[in-house]
């Protein structure tokens, strides 16, 4: 049996996360308004949500062309007279950061985004993207992640998450910002600068009990609940305050030690969780000496589909209070 190292792989993801981060960058600094459309769900999706998926799945195709994407977003929004202001904006800002011999047509671009339009599930590989994780951090200026993952037969292989504004360094916080975080299984964690491609390795931070830990959570009190962290925290003898950020860079913060659990705890019996919103971190988390499972211990599932259907919630902390935090989680949510 040949051992897969997936280092093409890596560095394709690197390179494509890198350049569509480049690009959410660029939209930011001359963002308008009304560039922002609500999607179906009310959460918001920007030109730059187009136009990093753009750039990635492009990328992906050149270097991976038989593999399928399970990507966020589709081109509907885009399409026709209706689409036509949003889809000039999206081709003039990815060929904006194309080199020239990559530069790419309308429809091309089109047809880009929507190569992630597979369904998923639990045979071969397909790449799971988030063009922007937390939109309405990126929106707010807050943070925001580039999320691209590999799942090979249900697994989550490869995970690199580009996250523009979160500092090299916590400890330094208005010191560099732009910080890369990969994982592969069994490799271990790893993050670097955007500027810089030298990277150091990663792990959780070195507690022994859950008095000493941080929760890293949601900033939406919608997407997790606030309230049951709190009585959560309780149980585990929790006084520091919680930290607050949108986006995947929950599960890279906790991986590097700037905090230590990241609860997502159910607020609706119908949300159902997608697994570009959790894939990269997961590997990421694991990597890095953490565990991560639903709220019911069981691991997450992505091999159904765009989905984690089996799955609610999400726990994820060092692997060593793992159990002492699934057993506090229930307590409060069973009460
Ligand atoms: N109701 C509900 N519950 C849970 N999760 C939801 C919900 N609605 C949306 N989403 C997804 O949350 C993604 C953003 O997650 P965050 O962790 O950044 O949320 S938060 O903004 O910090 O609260 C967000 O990802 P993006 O759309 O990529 O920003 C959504 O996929
Ligand atoms: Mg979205
Ligand atoms: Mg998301
Ligand atoms: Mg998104």
């Amino acid at each position: 049996m040949t051992l897969l190292d997936y280092s093409k792989e890596r560095s394709v993801a690197i390179k494509a996360v890198l350049s569509a981060s480049k690009v959410c960058q660029s939209v930011f600094q001359h963002l308008v308004a009304n560039e922002t459309l609500t999607k179906d769900d009310k959460s918001p999706v920007t030109v730059a949500d187009f136009s990093a998926q753009a750039i990635i799945n492009t990328c992906l195709k050149e270097h991976f062309p038989a593999d399928p994407i399970v990507g966020e977003e589709d081109s509907k929004d885009l399409q026709g007279d209706s689409g036509k202001v949003l889809r000039e904006k999206v081709v003039s800002l990815t060929n904006g950061v194309l080199s020239e011999s990559e530069q790419l047509g309308e429809q091309q671009i089109l047809d880009a985004i929507d190569r992630g339009n597979y369904t998923g599930g639990a045979k071969g590989r397909h790449w799971a993207l988030d063009p922007i994780d937390g939109t309405k951090g990126f929106l707010r200026g807050g943070q925001y992640a580039v999320c691209l993952a590999l799942i090979v037969d249900g697994i989550v292989q490869v995970g690199v998450v580009g996250c523009p504004n979160l500092p090299v360094n916590y400890k330094e916080p208005e010191g560099e910002r732009g910080t890369l975080f990969i994982a592969v299984r069994g490799q271990g964690a790893f993050q670097r600068k955007f500027s810089d491609e030298k990277e150091e390795a990663i792990q959780f931070a070195d507690i022994s009990s859950t008095a000493e830990s941080t929760f890293c959570e949601s900033v939406e009190a919608g997407h997790s609940s606030h309230g049951d962290a709190v009585e959560i925290a309780k149980l585990l003898g929790i006084t520091r305050e919680s930290v607050r950020m949108d986006s995947q860079a929950k599960y890279c913060s906790i991986a590097r030690g700037d905090a230590d659990i990241y609860l997502r705890l159910p607020t609706s019996k119908t949300y159902v969780e997608k697994i570009w919103d959790h894939a990269s971190g997961n590997v990421l988390v694991t990597e890095a000496g953490g565990r991560v499972t639903d709220v019911n211990g069981k691991e997450l599932d992505f091999s159904i589909g765009r989905t984690l259907e089996k799955n609610k919630g999400v726990i994820a902390s060092k692997a060593s209070i793992h159990d002492q935090v699934l057993k506090a989680v229930q307590q409060v949510l069973n009460k």
